[in-house]
């Protein structure tokens, strides 16, 4: 446990029934525009895997279009797999940026680069080696750590902590850090915590949105670039919830939290569709997920 003291949340379960409400299909009037963009700057020499992942799982969960934006590796083995998917820079509804990078020994045209997408005040989902710039972000962001990433995160703000702890305590340490922040949190595992968390304010005067409780249907869900496709999934329904974010005037993060609990679900519905009770890659719960959409679509 910990000195810091975190706001009182009551947790509630969140499940296939509340994520079906963020899953319906476009709509006869939609195009690719209106759906939503989602802009995707991730990967790295060392990862470019990570960003294949991140973009099978936006597009498998469907939205207009992905604008991937990174290095030339990673470009060449997105576009290999993913013809759809454009490598122009323009216009986007949201971002999601990070996943297979690290932090440190970032080349700095990088860090400006998303220090620059930060600033444009869209939606972003920040994760793994973009978390150490979330000071940049000038509008609604949700991040999804694992717990090692919260510790380094936290330590950086100067709270002391460990891993072990806050895997034991993830709803205080979820609470903490949406409170401190300002963004809505995301915390990884086997349970996943989400707690939705006003940009507005203060630490010590912020409101807090919904904090809910996803868990895992299936334990192969612990595999290499795993998180990748979740933050892929998260991408993809908030650009193609834009509208319904920039709506949300609760300014709790609610939307943006409930987003994220849907993100965490279909994920654990999809790993475990593709599992059948056998072990599973990360892609396959990319693979999964129009069946488990349609699944949750009929309910
Ligand atoms: N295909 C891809 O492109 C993929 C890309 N990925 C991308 O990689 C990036 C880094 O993300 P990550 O979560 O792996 O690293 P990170 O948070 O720095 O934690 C490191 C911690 O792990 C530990 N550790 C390491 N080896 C260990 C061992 N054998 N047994 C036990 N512990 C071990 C290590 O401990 P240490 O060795 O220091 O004692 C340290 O504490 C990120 O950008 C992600 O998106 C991934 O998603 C994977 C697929
Ligand atoms: N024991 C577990 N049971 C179920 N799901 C898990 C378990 N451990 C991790 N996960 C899930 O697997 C994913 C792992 O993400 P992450 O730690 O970022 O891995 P990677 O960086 O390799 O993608 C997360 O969605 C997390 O919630």
């Amino acid at each position: 446990m910990t000195d810091h003291q975190s706001p009182s949340l009551t947790f509630t379960d969140f499940g296939a029934a509340d994520a079906a409400a963020f899953l319906a299909p476009p709509q006869p009037g939609d195009d690719k525009y209106s759906r939503g963009v989602l802009g995707v700057m991730t990967g790295s020499s060392s990862f470019p895997g990570a960003a294949l992942l991140g973009v099978e799982g936006a597009t498998r969960t469907g939205v207009g279009m992905v604008r991937y934006l990174g290095p030339g590796r990673a470009t060449r083995m997105v576009l290999q797999r993913r013809p759809e998917v454009v490598t122009a820079d323009g216009r986007v509804q949201a971002w999601l940026i990070g996943s297979g990078m690290a932090a440190e020994g970032r080349d700095p045209s990088v860090t400006a680069a998303l220090i620059e997408v930060l600033s444009h005040g869209h939606p972003v989902v920040v994760d793994a080696g973009a978390l150490d710039l979330l000071e940049h972000a000038t509008g609604p962001v949700v991040i999804t750590p694992h717990a090692g990433e919260l510790l380094t995160l936290l330590s950086s703000h100067g709270i002391s902590t460990s891993r072990a702890d806050i895997t034991a305590d993830a709803e205080h340490w979820a609470a903490l850090t949406a409170q401190l922040l300002g963004v809505t949190v995301l915390l990884k595992g086997h349970l996943t915590h989400v707690v939705g968390a006003a940009q507005a304010g203060n630490s010590a005067d912020r409101a807090l949105g919904p904090a809910v409780r996803v868990t895992a249907p299936t334990t192969e869900l612990a595999t290499a670039g795993s998180g990748d496709v979740l933050a892929g999934i998260l991408g993809a329904l908030v650009a193609t919830h834009h509208e319904e974010l920039d709506a949300d005037d609760d300014g709790n993060g609610g939307v943006l939290a409930r987003l994220a609990a849907t993100a965490a679900t279909l994920h654990g519905l999809a790993g475990e569709r593709a599992s059948g009770g056998g072990p599973i890659v990360a892609l396959d719960i990319a693979h999964a997920l129009p069946a488990t959409i349609a699944a949750l679509r009929a309910r």
